[in-house]
């Protein structure tokens, strides 16, 4: 496993980096970032993975997430990858909400997407193997958190590994996939048409089917364009309270789906995390 460092820069007494590296997963060239609090000099840290929404790479987030400020002063290390596999050779679509950009965190069975779209695969094994190998981080103090589509990510990546990720949250996610249009579109696309292959990568079907976490933070602003068309927190909600899943849904009154939403409450998610990975 070779990673190649792409920049570094020091920020508030740790580091932020970019790196690339042979991913075996995509079957092509990955770039993530990750920042190392000032606290891994002393030894591993707990790390928590961002995952971004749509058209984004690791670069959004970096840029206008705020997170370092917080990272530094909890301890966090954050990794922050790409939303898709990329490049000559790899499939896309002149849509925004599907291909380069639009992976949806899902291992794609169909062509022309299933020779590289395997975003599941890549972040659920690949890329933390990877991190626990090359940085200063414990894998035993893992949270997941991410924005839309990388929110829905975040969710069905973690009740999907309910040991793994000691803490889960999630900014203005896609609960629901399967009832909405960004996921009525992409998973037939990238899963096939019968809905029954879809129920794995949907928090709420997950949830109807018996996953469980014992708590999740949501932060939803009340001026998102997508919140009723797309994001549909309430769906959430409900299958949490039928599940004894305890959800602390924080509805944000004027906040939009932009990162001026996300870097708001950046601080809060990146507290509430490292709570639960102290020790
Ligand atoms: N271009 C699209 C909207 C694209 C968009 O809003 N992307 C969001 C994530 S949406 C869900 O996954 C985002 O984070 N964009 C990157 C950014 O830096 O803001 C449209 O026109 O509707």
């Amino acid at each position: 496993m070779t990673i190649e460092t792409v920049e570094t820069h020091k920020a508030h007494g740790g580091v932020q980096g970019v790196y690339r590296h042979r991913s075996a997963a995509t079957g092509g060239t990955m770039t993530f970032a990750v920042f190392m609090p000032p606290q891994a000099a002393a030894g591993p840290v707990p790390v928590v993975t961002y995952l971004s929404g749509l058209t984004c790479t690791h670069a959004n987030v970096m840029d206008k997430g705020e997170y370092r400020k917080a990272a530094a002063a909890l301890g966090l290390a954050v990794v922050c990858p790409d939303t898709s596999p990329r490049g000559e050779g790899v499939a896309n679509d002149d849509a925004y909400d599907l291909g380069q950009g639009a992976g949806f965190y899902v291992d794609a069975t169909e062509a022309p997407w299933a020779p590289h779209f395997n975003m599941w695969t890549y972040v659920t094994a690949e890329l933390p193997a990877l991190v626990a190998a090359q940085f200063a981080v414990d894998p035993a103090r893992q949270g997941i958190t991410g924005h839309s589509m990388g929110g829905h990510g975040a969710l069905t990546v973690a009740l999907r590994h309910p040991g793994r990720y000691r803490s889960v949250s999630a900014f203005a996610p896609i609960v629901a996939p399967m009832q909405v249009p960004w996921g009525q579109k992409a998973f037939p696309a990238y899963l096939g048409a019968d809905p029954a292959r879809w129920r794995g990568h949907d928090a709420v079907a997950l949830i109807e089917d018996g996953a469980r976490l014992p708590e999740i933070l949501v932060d939803q602003g009340t001026a998102d364009s997508f919140l009723d068309g797309q994001l549909k927190p309430d769906l959430l909600q409900a299958a949490c309270d039928k599940a004894g899943i305890a959800l602390t849904l924080r509805l944000q009154d004027g906040y939009d789906h932009s990162y001026h939403f996300i870097s708001s409450f950046m601080a809060d998610h990146l507290a509430w995390h490292a709570a639960r990975l102290k020790g």
